[in-house]
């Protein structure tokens, strides 16, 4: 993969300002952003992953242009192709396993399902060892089987690259250690590159990679595990 972001936002909330003002470049399959909570790291993560739009700037993935200010390109987030596994997995309550790794998969009430929407749907429960849960409701998983869901949903879709944002925080440390090696076998087998933040140093020294640090909305640092 090859990034290349330079954005600026300045976000609002009452009296409060926040600047985010990060410029990086990454490239190779595993990229860690690192640093302390509210460095603006899932801020960062949304614009990259077209949730919000930073007020300047231009986001490069993989030789596209995602999002150029100045030249008025915003492709919408459908669009961009990046997966996107939320914090806390944000599963539908109200849909099973299948249900909602199918969603992945949306295309719109113009486009109707295509042929094979169910055998990539099968193949995720599968690699996920899901399929013997595949009835049940989000509510009825463990942790570890809501992590494999919410990454099945994101990857049906064969997205380009697949944006995590701290994926083992909701995870008790067993779990922690487990999904981290899961983590680690599923970006070598399936070779997708992958954008991980964290505050977890230990997230930074298993998965690896480029690891950039960064505080107050800026990246401060850089080094290569
Ligand atoms: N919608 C918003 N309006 C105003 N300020 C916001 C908004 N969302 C986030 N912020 C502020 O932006 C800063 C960065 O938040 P962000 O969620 O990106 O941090 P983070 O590094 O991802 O932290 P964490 O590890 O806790 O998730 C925080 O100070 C937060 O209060």
């Amino acid at each position: 993969m090859s990034m290349n972001v330079d954005i600026a936002s300045t976000l609002r909330a009452g009296a409060r300002t926040f600047r985010l003002q990060a410029r990086f470049e990454a490239s190779g399959q595993r990229v860690v952003i690192y640093g302390a909570s509210g460095a603006g790291k899932s801020q960062m993560l949304k614009a990259i992953a077209g949730l919000t739009r930073p007020d300047a700037g231009r986001i490069e993935l993989s030789g596209r242009v995602l999002f150029d200010r100045a030249a008025g390109i915003d492709v919408s987030p459908q669009r961009r192709k990046v997966g996107y596994l939320f914090q806390d997995y944000a599963l539908f309550p109200h849909l099973n396993v299948r249900q909602n790794i199918a969603f992945g998969l949306r295309r719109g009430w113009r486009n109707p399902p295509r042929r094979g929407d169910s055998d990539a749907v099968a193949y995720w429960l599968q690699a996920f060892e899901l399929e013997a849960v595949a009835q049940q409701l989000p509510e009825q998983l463990s942790g570890g089987q809501r992590q494999r869901v919410a990454l099945a949903r994101a990857l049906v879709a064969e997205p380009a690259a697949l944006l995590l944002d701290e994926p083992f925080a909701a995870l008790d440390p067993a779990l922690r250690v487990r999904m981290r090696a899961e983590l680690d076998a599923l970006q070598r087998r399936l070779d997708i590159p992958m954008l991980l933040i964290t505050h977890d140093p230990e997230d930074a020294a298993t998965f690896g990679g480029q690891v950039l640090t960064m505080a107050d909305g800026a990246i401060v640092g850089e080094r290569f595990l």
